[in-house]
């Protein structure tokens, strides 16, 4: 029997074989599991719960001076699910092929970057490294489905208060190129539903005002704007993420029965689904007033609900965006960390998808969106999520550079 390797390699697949991907993760086992790994590098832990079977662990490295704000780096527990049949090597098995890729989902998004802060820690600690400022650790369930029950609430706690966090770090995204990427800011879902009604009828008959007719028009104009943000892109004018994006999710219609769709009768009712994402800077006024007189209007017997997944605006009313410029002095120290290790930084970006970074931004505090992949294929929520174990090992070094440097740094106390 081959003895168990205990490698910062074997500790990353041993994380990636718990499954906790929606809809039933399996959070009581990663926060044992990343329980005792804090236990084994010397880490102060607390387990808070705010909603039932949602654990959140906090994990904590005294500095030598705690009146200064402290470092959060945070991290999500859940995946999104995985079709096993459709990848090369089972999602939770963890594999490591002979090229040294480890295949799991979580690999990228975003299990990499919760060992890699701990092993960076454990390293740190093992030179004898001391903070000056506190770091703390948040590992937080549920942000694959909007984090309203995970970090939404933390960040409204009393335990996160008195963290009093002055800086965070949050998941980025791999980079195919040589340079690493750095997010200032997330865009905002909405869920979007249009729904029409109309006069039913007959399958062979043409007449006005059908609901599928309804709709099908409402869908046309839809795409034309979609179209036209997306022109943008492509004319190279601005970043995928810099424009809205809206993207058709489902269509519900049809008379049904026990055969299936009846292919003779037009339904009185139609809907479709929408996944719409905000820029920091996008008016949602206008945005809203858009949908209610071109994209649903009641002319056309249309209504519509906008589901908003969270908040687009800090308590002042600002956009959610964290400074990266000289006026913000982590953000100085963070890109001189990255040059220290020998790493280059690509202009930051907006993420195009959402995380619970902007929970946290909403408190006035500053993120910066960071996953140290670079020469990696982007990878989050597809089949054959894999990450390079060379790529994550140099990532560990990274954070090394990255916790010294922010937690010792001592001119700002914001
Ligand atoms: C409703 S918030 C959804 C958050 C999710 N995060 C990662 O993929 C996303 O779709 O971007
Ligand atoms: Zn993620
Ligand atoms: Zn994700």
């Amino acid at each position: 029997h081959q003895q168990e390797l205990n490698t910062p390699i074997t500790r990353f697949q041993n994380y990636l074989r718990i499954n906790t991907a929606h809809p039933t993760p399996d959070y009581t086992s990663a926060v044992s599991y990343l329980k005792a790994q804090a236990q084994a590098i010397g880490l102060h832990h607390q387990t808070l719960q705010f909603v039932p079977g949602k654990p959140l662990l906090l994990l904590s490295w005294p500095g030598s001076d705690p009146s200064l704000p402290s470092v959060l780096l945070n991290s999500h527990l859940d995946s999104v699910p995985a079709e096993p049949d459709k990848w090369l090597h089972h999602p939770f098995s963890g594999h490591r092929t002979a090229d040294g890729k480890i295949f799991a989902r979580g690999a990228q998004d975003d299990k990499c970057i919760a060992m890699q802060y701990l092993e960076a820690i454990r390293n740190l600690k093992g030179r004898e490294f001391t903070p000056t400022r506190s770091v703390h650790v948040s590992l937080v369930p549920d942000e694959e489905i909007g984090g309203f029950d995970g970090h939404a609430r933390f960040v409204e706690s009393k335990e996160f208060d008195e963290l009093n966090v002055g800086f965070a770090l949050d998941e980025g995204q791999a980079s195919p190129g040589d340079e690493f990427r750095v997010f200032y800011a997330d865009r905002f879902p909405w869920g979007l539903k249009i729904k029409a009604t109309g006069q039913p009828g007959h399958g062979a008959r043409m007449y006005d005002n059908s609901a599928m007719e309804n709709l099908m028009k409402s869908v046309e104009i839809v795409s034309r704007f979609r179209e036209s943000e997306f022109d943008v892109v492509e004319a190279g004018k601005a970043a995928n993420s810099e424009v809205v994006s809206v993207n058709p999710v489902y269509v519900k219609a049809g008379v049904t029965s026990e055969n299936g769709f009846v292919m003779n009768v037009q339904p009185s009712e139609a809907e479709a689904g929408f996944d719409l994402r905000l820029t920091p800077t996008t008016d949602p006024d206008e945005l809203r007033r858009r949908i209610a007189a071109e994209w649903a209007p009641t002319a056309r017997n249309m209504s519509y609900e906008i589901i908003e997944k969270g908040p687009i605006r800090d308590l002042l009313g600002r956009p959610l965006m964290t400074v990266t410029n000289d006026s913000n002095p982590w953000w100085l120290v963070f890109k001189q960390a990255i040059t220290s290790a020998g790493e280059k930084l690509s202009k930051p970006e907006i993420l195009a998808s959402t995380t619970d970074a902007r929970f946290i931004r909403r408190k006035g505090i500053p993120v910066l969106g960071f996953s140290p992949m670079k020469n990696t294929p982007i990878l989050l929520h597809d089949h054959n999520e894999h990450l390079q174990e060379t790529v994550y090992l140099k990532g560990i070094e990274v954070y090394e550079s990255l916790i010294s440097s922010l937690s010792s740094f001592t001119k700002a106390s914001h």
